[in-house]
């Protein structure tokens, strides 16, 4: 028996354990891993001063009264049930912090590498990264507990791809179709540093948190408990 068959390049790689970007539906894909944990620990630097105001992190309240268990703040425009203002009427009334400079390089990273044309083979989705121009973040903060419903993100006057990338905790995000909030689904394990991109014809799909997993942040991703997932949108607005 050779070396070579003995030790197989296969196994030399670890298998699963560093998968690449995967297409989850049309328009959604996946990647493991994006952010390296330098990137991880200054972002989640950032999350501690945007958490000191003007606008601070709240619990949005839905129009039936009930208090989501997620917690929020908004960079660029401010997102309330169910619309983006420039001043958190539903808070405090103050400015929004302004949609950082960088975050936009990063969401029009995001949309190019996610939508690379040997992943997605759609031309239409990979010429997107071009123009992308993210203007409204929303942060969101998960705690022990909290979840997220299934639902669309479909406040924006653009069609443009959401972006969003995780911190802390693994989950299970749910990503659905866009006819209805239930099945079909495909539940995916969303890491720290994970990237997600939804756009084409997944922007609207619906999707949510349906668990976060206590205790699984890494030691080194800058966030000792709980889970911070960003999602960049286009608002289409002025
Ligand atoms: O936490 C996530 O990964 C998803 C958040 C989300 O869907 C939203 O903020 O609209
Ligand atoms: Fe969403």
């Amino acid at each position: 028996m050779t070396e070579d068959a003995l030790f197989p390049v296969e196994l030399v790689q670890p298998q699963g354990s560093h998968s690449g970007p995967r297409l989850v539906a049309p328009g959604a894909v996946h990647v493991p891993g994006w952010l390296t944990d330098e990137q991880q620990r200054w972002i989640v630097a950032r999350f501690g001063e945007w958490t000191q105001g003007p606008v601070p992190l709240r619990a949005a309240t839905l129009p039936g009264g009930q208090q989501m268990s997620v917690k929020t703040v908004c960079l660029g425009w401010h997102w309330q049930p169910y619309k983006y203002t420039r001043e958190a009427t539903d808070v405090n009334g103050r400015p929004v912090l302004d949609f950082p400079d960088w975050m936009v390089r990063l969401g029009k990273k995001a949309v190019s590498e996610a939508y690379a044309p040997e992943l997605v083979q759609d031309a239409s989705l990979s010429g997107l990264a071009d123009g992308y121009a993210p203007d409204a973040a929303l942060v969101n903060f998960y705690g022990d507990g909290a979840a997220m419903g299934m639902h669309q993100d479909k406040d924006e006057r653009s069609s443009a791809p959401v972006v969003s990338i995780s911190i802390g905790d693994s989950c299970v995000f749910r990503f659905g179709n866009t006819r209805t909030r239930t099945k079909p689904y495909e539940d995916v394990q969303l890491r720290s540093g994970d990237l997600f991109v939804f756009g084409g014809p997944s922007r609207f799909a619906y999707h949510g948190i349906p668990k976060v997993h206590p205790g699984t942040a890494p030691s080194d991703c800058g966030l000792s408990h709980g889970r911070i997932n960003i999602t960049m949108r286009v608002t289409g607005m002025s």
